[in-house]
């Protein structure tokens, strides 16, 4: 099953670049719905955030107030440090469930839409690596649209995640957004048809994904060989008969 990532900067494109995916049939695992679920009320995540923020961040369903802890997490650096380190292995783990199901159900490609990808150094599982790029006003003014937020509290939120000059330097694949979505519509066209090309054997062979199904696969091998050393050693305790006799040296 071939990983692909895609990321990019807030409101850079993530997920109208996803439902072009998901329209073509390709599955999409979104970081952002595991991340809402491993923290909705009574999770584990919930407890620990609570715990660490106080019931203060609480609607009065008890459910997580999110603009509000937003607004704490955004402002405060090690706030979000300190909420990313309580969330980050639920959030792993909610992630790794998802790609398991799809690779169960066959799926030859899938893409992660992780906002945080490189933050979090989930990069290395997934190749290529797709970044939507904005030019930063474009981006600014997309998020104030879309959010209904203050300069302020947008430019808080870019200034959170590594600015997108650097993702770019560590992509595979660079989708500019900064045009009209029929010119994204377009770009998506060739994006699309690279991802889903069949990976040459000696690609496989040298990716992360092949050294993981080799590995497997010699792992398998070792067992069964024990296995059946084992059953046959077994066998030569119940019928002693069948066993060969030892070799004598005699002096
Ligand atoms: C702070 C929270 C409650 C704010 O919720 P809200 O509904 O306002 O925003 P939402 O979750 O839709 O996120 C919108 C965008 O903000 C950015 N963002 C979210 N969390 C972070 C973070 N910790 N650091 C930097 N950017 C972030 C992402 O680009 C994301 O797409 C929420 O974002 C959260 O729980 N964040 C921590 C979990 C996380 O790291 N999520 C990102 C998935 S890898
Ligand atoms: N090419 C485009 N032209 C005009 N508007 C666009 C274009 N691409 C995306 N948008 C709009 O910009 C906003 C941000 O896009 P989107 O929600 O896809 O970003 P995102 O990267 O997924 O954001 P987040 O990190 O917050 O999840 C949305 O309102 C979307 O409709």
């Amino acid at each position: 099953m071939r990983i692909v990532g895609l990321t990019g900067g807030i409101a850079s494109g993530k997920s109208t670049v996803s439902n072009l995916f998901k329209s073509h049939g390709i599955p999409v695992v979104d970081a952002d719905l595991v991340a809402r679920d491993v923290l909705k009320k009574g999770t584990g995540g919930w407890k620990k955030v609570v715990a660490a923020f106080g019931e203060d961040i609480l609607q009065e369903n008890e459910e997580v107030d999110r603009p509000k802890l937003g607004c704490i997490v955004f402002s405060d650096p090690d706030k979000r440090q300190l909420l990313n380190r309580l969330l980050a292995p639920y959030i792993s783990s909610g992630i790794f469930w998802e790609i398991l199901k799809l690779w169960l159900k066959g799926c030859k490609v899938i893409v992660l839409d992780i906002p945080l990808l490189f933050e979090a150094k989930m990069d290395k599982w997934t190749k290529p690596i797709i970044v939507v790029w904005v030019d930063p006003e474009t981006q600014l003014q997309r998020l104030m649209a879309r959010d209904r937020t203050s300069v302020e509290d947008a430019r808080n939120r870019i200034q959170a995640q590594m600015p997108l000059d650097v993702k770019i330097t560590q992509a595979d694949i660079v989708i500019d957004n900064t045009r009209s979505l029929d010119e994204l519509n377009e770009r998506f066209q060739k994006v699309v048809v690279q991802v889903t090309k069949p990976l040459t054997w000696a690609k496989f062979a040298l990716s992360r994904q092949g050294a993981l199904v080799a590995f497997v696969s010699v792992f398998i091998l070792v067992f069964k060989n024990a296995q059946s050393d084992m059953e046959m050693a077994k066998d030569e305790q119940i019928t002693p008969t069948r066993s060969k006799p030892r070799e004598k040296v005699e002096f």
